[in-house]
């Protein structure tokens, strides 16, 4: 698929497209956090650019949502899956969901939710997928041991791109590297011109690092990588510990079978701290240890030989010959020689001590004690002092010892990591799918769903295009749009077929029905559950809901909304067309006369139509075909209040809200004008 051809992808979303790891996977799977990694791209477009390339695939032209309402009421179904997810992924990848008139999308999505139904919602589960969030790519750290070198422009610029952590570097002769070589602890020498020349220091020839192409920076070959720059791995890793674990804790407390092993990812994290080091090598920790106290053990190292040759000293009388003495008064203070004569044994004694204490506190071992006995000895002195070049030795040495521990576990712990990159993708994706479907069985439990029957596959070809074929029908339909709690929500039974007109008394729930019908519509051709017992349909190629106008037009509006009318009357043939209450509009005889020239067009196509009216009767009279007319009836008034049957009767033109207080007057009363009243309706 040609990034191009996804509708709303232009050139500049294409280009940020195009430098994702695969995506055309991640369009034709509708992967909204893949999407949204690509520069510039929020999660709101993500979905966005997924929905249409999920329609592209799908041969759907999109419009099925033809009005404002209508689109309104899909945005308040999405708002009651989304509610019930716990991720951002999930709620953006709902989004992804739209009503198709395509039956391949409406099926892969319908298979899609009988998966999630079966998912049983878990406040354990929901718990640890609070945690998880799609992996995210840390920003590249800078490593500052190693060196890429290359004496060609054209690598240059490559290894730039694929290693931004390392410094690369221009190399010309052999005499370039040996001078790297002494500023880094590694450099890589990426030209095979260089192969076999003799530099001291940790230099490496390699020829088998990809550096991808000039405009396919992306080909990532990770066992290299791993190799060259391990630290990517381990900040990875470090960087995505939260969202791996919560991912393992969301497939143990769902029972999923997780795309790695759990002891295994446990482990590699446990090796890496939060910055990417390695952790919990007892040998790193020791030689670390080593470097930072070296300074402070050697001054206790020097403290404790001379407190034994302070005490020693103290203790001893010292002999000294007439000739020594004269020198000493006469030099100034050469003691070292008497020192070494009378007190040659108290100093060993010493400088034992001091060089004890040195390997004790510093925990060295193999070779590293006899460098660190060069720090003291040589010709006596009082008091003893620690020989610097010793230390510095001994400094650069432990300092080696412990990058180059450090390297290695980096890189064999990068190596246990580069086998699990993969694989924890799909741990973390698997992870974020499960809260998607478990919002879609949360839905389907909260609100007593069941999966829509399409009419089109029960009655085959001729099915969807019989006269007497329902268009849609509900039993047990319950609306979790209505402003009132969804306990309380009374079950409506409905059914339509062709064009028709619902009457019903003011507050019976016209418009929730239409709401209830639009939903359900919507929702089925999405391809998830809806809220009713029982609920069969055509598949319609539209949905162009009209809600109730706010009173009268004006005359420029009155005819903008008739040509709009007019525009649908052209080709409605399919669609599902809801209106209400169209007659505030204009005059009531005027509307009566509009909507039944509207209904008659539509009756003439093969539409589906309820247009809610309080002037039923007069549109009936005006149409030159007979319109089937329902009607909400109110069963009586209590306390004020009308009791209505919420289910519309078929072929029954409601009584209005007046004539049935006129009636409840007349019944009350003798008085001569309520019967009159009466009479006229
Ligand atoms: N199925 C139902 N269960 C419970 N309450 C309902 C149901 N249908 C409607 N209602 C309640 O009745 C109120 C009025 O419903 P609605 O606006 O649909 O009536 P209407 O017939 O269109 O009224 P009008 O003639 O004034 O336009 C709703 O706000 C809701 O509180």
């Amino acid at each position: 698929m040609e990034l191009e051809d996804v509708p709303g992808v232009g050139e500049k979303t294409a280009s940020a497209l195009s430098q994702l790891e695969d995506p055309e996977r991640a369009l034709r799977e509708g992967d909204v956090a893949a999407i949204a990694r690509a520069p510039g791209i929020s999660e709101g477009r993500a979905a966005a650019i997924a929905r249409g390339a999920i329609r592209r695939q799908h041969g759907d032209d999109g419009g099925f949502l033809a009005t404002d309402r209508a689109r309104e009421i899909y945005r308040d179904a999405l708002g009651l899956l989304k509610e019930r997810a716990e991720t951002d992924y999930a709620e953006k990848r709902l989004e992804t969901f739209y009503p198709s008139v395509a039956p391949s999308r409406i099926s892969e999505v319908r298979e899609f939710t009988r998966q999630a139904i079966k998912r049983e919602p878990d406040p354990a589960i929901s718990t640890a997928l609070e945690g998880v969030q799609p992996l995210e790519t840390p920003s590249p750290v800078r490593v500052r041991e190693r060196s890429l070198a290359t004496a060609d422009a054209e690598r240059y610029a490559a290894a730039q791109r694929r290693f931004p952590e390392l410094s690369i570097e221009v190399i010309e002769d052999r005499q370039d590297v040996a001078e790297l070589a002494r500023s880094y602890s590694t450099v890589i020498v990426l030209d095979e011109a260089f192969a076999g020349m003799d530099v001291a220091g940790d230099v490496q020839v390699r020829t088998d690092v990809q550096l991808g192409s000039e405009s396919d920076g992306r080909s990532v070959d990770l066992e290299t990588t791993a190799e060259i720059v391990p630290e990517r791995l381990l900040t990875f890793f470090a960087h995505n510990r939260g969202a791996l674990q919560a991912a393992l804790r969301v497939h143990e407390a769902a029972d999923l079978e997780p795309a790695v092993d759990p002891e295994r990812l446990r482990g590699a994290l446990s090796q890496v701290d939060d910055d990417g080091t390695v952790v919990g090598d007892g040998e790193l920790d020791r030689l670390s240890r080593a470097v930072d106290d070296l300074d402070a053990a050697v001054g206790t190292a020097e403290s404790v030989a001379n407190d034994h040759l302070r005490a020693a000293i103290g203790e001893r009388d010292v002999t000294i010959e007439g000739r020594d003495f004269l020198s000493l008064v006469e030099q100034g203070a050469r003691v070292d020689s008497l020192l070494s004569r009378e007190l040659h044994e108290e100093y060993e004694e010493a400088i034992r001590k001091a060089r004890e204490h040195l390997a004790d506190a510093l925990a060295l071992s193999d070779g590293e004690p006899e460098l660190a006995e060069r720090v003291f000895g040589g010709e006596p002195t009082f008091p003893v002092e620690r020989n610097e070049e010793a230390v510095s030795r001994l400094r650069t040495e432990l300092s080696a010892a412990r990058d180059r521990r450090a390297a290695r576990l980096k890189s064999e712990l990068a190596a246990e990591l580069s086998a699990l990159r993969e694989p924890v993708e799909t741990l973390v994706a698997d992870a974020l799918e499960l809260d998607v479907e478990l919002a879609v069985s949360r839905f389907y439990r909260e609100f007593d769903c069941t999966m829509p029957t399409f009419l089109d596959d029960e009655l085959g070809d001729r099915g969807a295009d019989s006269a007497e074929s329902p268009g849609i029908e509900v039993v047990g339909g319950r609306s979790p749009l209505l402003d009132v709690a969804f306990e309380s929500v009374e079950p409506v039974d409905y059914g339509v077929s062709g064009v028709t007109l619902l009457s019903g008394v003011n507050s019976g729930g016209k418009t929730s029905t239409l709401d209830l019908l639009a939903l359900l519509t919507i929702l089925a051709q999405m391809g998830l559950p809806v809220p009713a017992e029982e609920a069969r349909l055509r598949r319609f190629s539209g949905l162009d809901y009209y809600a109730k106008s706010q009173g009268t037009l004006d005359a420029g509006a009155f005819e903008s909304t008739l040509r709009e009318f007019g525009e649908l009357a052209d080709g409605a043939d399919g669609r599902l067309v809801l209106v209400d209450e169209l007659e505030s509009i204009t005059e009531p005889g005027a509307s009566a006369k509009i909507v039944a020239g509207i209904l008659e067009e539509l009756d003439r196509q093969d539409a589906t139509a309820v247009f809610v009216s309080h002037l039923a009767r007069e549109i009936r009279e005006a149409a030159d075909f007979s319109i089937a007319v329902d009607g909400i009836e109110a069963v009586g008034l209590e306390d004020g209040e009308l009791v209505v049957e919420r289910s519309p009767v078929r072929n029954h033109l409601a009584r209005s809200t007046p004539e049935l207080i006129v009636e409840k007057l007349a019944g009350e009363s003798d008085a001569a004008f309520y019967e009159g009243l009466l009479e006229k309706f």
